[in-house]
Parts: structure tokens; sequence; C-alpha cells
């Protein structure tokens, strides 16, 4: 029997519009090197990743190629493939280039290109919680009382303790995660994440808890914090 692999797969093909940076966000420069290439390293120093999907704008393929693949040594990156118009339909595009690499058991992480603070050991934590569930979610507890509002007014206050953020890596076995991308296109649904493909299909998805360091970076005050976090981890003597 083959041993179970574990693949990323990197979805960097956003626009970065709430940025509002003259070039994609993922190429912004924390510590002189693109957010992008932190990620990507977090992976590709994890040994039990075999491969990675790294999936950008069909323009950007040859840029990211030379100045962040290349540049950076990232030699488990398998496919550069280009995204779609969605989040979802990015990752879609990369389950497809994944299927020439991936058996249905195989775990794949999806990791957003834009979340640099991933650490290792939620890596491994994900990988061993989605081996024997539908799936593993990295999520925080909401800090926040969260209000579902609907045209300006509150219509509803959950339970602050069943509210958590979710970040990623989401992580699933090939074919659960396949079947259900396949399933939500089917069903013409969009999702905010890739968990929620699986919950609609009644996959059970366990939460993995997760860190508050490991945000996305999305609008500039993000990029203040992202620094912030970096040179804390200098001054604690963390490996770049
Ligand atoms: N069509 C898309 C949209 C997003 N992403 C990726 O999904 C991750 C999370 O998305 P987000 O932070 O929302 O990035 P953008 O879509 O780039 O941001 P914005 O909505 O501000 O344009 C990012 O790594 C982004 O590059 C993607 O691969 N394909
Ligand atoms: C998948 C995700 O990172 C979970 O928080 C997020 O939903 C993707 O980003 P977006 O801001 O919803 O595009």
């Amino acid at each position: 029997m083959n041993a179970v692999k574990a693949f990323a797969l990197i979805p960097a093909a956003g626009m970065g519009k709430r940025m509002g940076a003259s070039i994609n966000k993922q190429y912004l420069l924390l510590d002189g090197r693109p957010i992008l290439a932190h990620t990507l390293s977090v992976f590709e120093k994890c040994p039990l990743i075999t491969g990675i999907c790294l999936v950008t704008p069909a323009d950007e393929i040859p840029y990211c190629r030379e100045e962040v693949v290349k540049a950076g040594n990232f030699s488990k990156v398998i496919e550069i493939v280009p995204g779609g118009k969605e989040r979802q339909n990015s990752v879609m595009n990369g389950l497809v280039a994944l299927e020439r690499h991936a058996s249905a058991g195989d775990v794949i992480l999806i990791h957003d290109g834009v979340r640099p603070f991933i650490s290792a050991d939620l890596l491994q934590q994900s990988i061993d919680v989605a081996r024997s569930n539908d799936g593993a979610l990295v999520a925080v507890p909401a800090k926040d009382t969260i209000k579902t509002v609907i045209n300006g007014i509150v219509v509803d206050t959950p339970a602050r303790e069943t509210l958590w953020q979710a970040q990623t890596p989401q992580s699933f076995r090939f074919s659960v995660i396949h079947e259900a991308h396949r399933k939500a296109e089917l069903d013409c649904f969009l999702g905010t994440d890739d968990a929620s493909l699986v919950e609609r299909s009644s996959g059970k998805v366990r939460i993995v808890r997760g860190d508050y360091h490991n945000i996305k970076i999305t609008t500039p005050e993000d990029l203040v914090l992202a620094e912030a976090f970096l040179a804390a981890q200098v001054q604690n003597g963390a490996p770049s």
C-alpha cells in the first residue's frame, strides 16, 4: 500500500483590491522578501509536504516563477497554474492540476498565499486531523460579539461561544475536496472558503485550534501588524 502523502495548494490569484497597492499584495515585501515567499517557505521546510501547487493570475505566472519560486529556491513547487474569477475557481484549477500528482487518500492543505504566519505545528496537526475526518479547519474563537445584520438592522446575536473565525490551511483528503468542489460548481454554489463546500455535502469538518498571528494580509493595516509580528519573531530568535 502506498503511504499517504500531503500536498499544499496555495491560491494566490487574487487582485488585492482591498490593499490598493501598486503591485499585487502577495509581492509586497516583508523583511525584504515577498509575502508569498514567506508563506511558501513554511511549506517548503515542512518534511510532511511532498509538493506545492501554486495558483496565480495567468499573466503573472512568468514573474512568479522567476521572482518568487526560482529566486526563493522553492524546489517543492510542482505546478504553477492560472487562477479563476473567484477564489473558489482558483482552488478548483489547482485541484485539477493536482490530479496529476495526488491519490484519492492523499491530504491537500489549501492555504491562502497571503497568510505568511502559519506555523509548521499547525500544518502537522491539520494533516493528522484531515486523515481521520472529512476535513480539518484551522480557526480561532471569535473575540468580538458578532451580529447578523440585514439592511442595516440587527436581526440576530449568535452566542459567541459557537463562533469561530475560519483561517487556512483547510485540509481534506483529495477525493473529498475534489468531489465537494465539483458538486459546488454543478450547483452554481459559491462559498468564501473550502470547508463550506464540504459542510454542504454533510461532511464533518473538525476544528484545529489556530493562532491569532495567522492573519490574512488583506488591507494596509494588516501590513503594520505583519511587520510587528516579524519583529517579535526576530527578537525571540525564530528562524526566518
Ligand atoms: N480569484 C481569486 C481570489 C483570491 N485568491 C486568493 O485567495 C486568497 C485570499 O483572498 P483575499 O485575501 O481576499 O485576496 P484578494 O482576492 O487578492 O483580495 P481582494 O478581495 O481585496 O481583491 C489570496 O491568497 C488570494 O490571492 C485567488 O487565488 N483567486
Ligand atoms: C478562506 C479564508 O481565508 C477564510 O478566512 C477566506 O474566506 C478567504 O478570503 P476572502 O476574504 O473571503 O476572499
